[in-house]
């Protein structure tokens, strides 16, 4: 299983470092052709109007859309999750480009600018409960989009509240803030079918589940298909930490 990560722009190493520590070669993927020779697609954060002026340049929206549209497995984070998007609010004057296929409306900035980022424990069921681990999840939010919208067959994998009047400040999921149902929620990680999108940063974390996640949803489909290998499996987690980290700072 060859899975690409889209490396134009943004943190596209940090999601390859990822993959190498649960044994995994991520591709980093710069031209159309090389859509060809993987199976499933990373996009990573940074920049979605920079990213996408340099989608266009190096043509790669025809094939990017061709890969989603074929049911291949795709994982945006962040500004990944606005290229996959149907529809994004707060764009910068003249829009961007998206790919598209993913049910649902983004606010690309919906918690503010560069200063008001911000990391929060995210409650996250599903994966728990597929990869194991506490029931939460440290979210690294930079200046990070929300979903304000989803269609019908897109599931919910985590979402997080914030303040009613003030939907720029997030209200902290510990600490006396927290009041059981009186406050709004927006949806920050959902799953339709293949397409998988967080608007936080996994790969800025040790954690890795939603790397293993994803990695699980890739290897499905390929079954699916009835292609070849997988690389990998239930023991990647033991895999995760017999290993010893080889680059960034960030995991160690
Ligand atoms: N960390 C990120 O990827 C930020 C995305 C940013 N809000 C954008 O418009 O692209």
């Amino acid at each position: 299983m060859a899975v690409g990560v889209l490396a134009l722009q943004g943190s596209f190493n940090e999601h390859i470092a990822a993959l190498r520590r649960l044994g995994v070669k991520g591709i980093a993927i710069r031209k159309p052709e090389q859509l060809e020779s993987i199976s499933s697609l990373i996009i990573p954060g940074g920049e979605s109007t920079t990213m996408a002026k340099l989608a266009e340049y190096h043509n790669l929206f025809p094939a990017l859309r061709e890969f989603v549209k074929m049911g291949k497995p795709v994982w945006g984070t962040c500004a990944g999750l606005i290229f996959l998007a149907n529809k994004a609010t707060g764009q910068k004057t003249g829009g961007q480009e998206l790919i598209g296929g993913l049910d649902c409306t983004v606010h690309r900035n919906f918690f503010g600018s560069q200063i008001q980022s911000f990391e929060a424990e995210i409650p996250i069921p599903e994966i728990a409960d597929k990869e194991g681990g506490p029931p939460s999840f440290r979210g690294v939010f930079i200046r990070a989009p929300a979903i304000l919208e989803v269609g019908p067959g897109v599931e919910v994998l985590a979402d997080i509240p914030v303040s009613s009047e003030k939907s720029s400040s997030p209200v902290t999921l510990q600490g006396e803030e927290e009041k059981a149902g009186s406050e709004e929620k927006v949806i920050v990680a959902v799953r339709q079918g293949k397409l998988l999108a967080t608007a936080f940063h996994p790969e800025l974390t040790a954690d890795f589940r939603w790397h293993s996640y994803f990695l699980k949803m890739a290897n499905e489909a390929g079954d699916e298909a009835s292609s070849s290998s997988s690389t990998i499996n239930e023991g990647s987690s033991s895999l995760l930490s017999e290993r010893t980290p080889n680059d960034l700072p960030i995991f160690q």
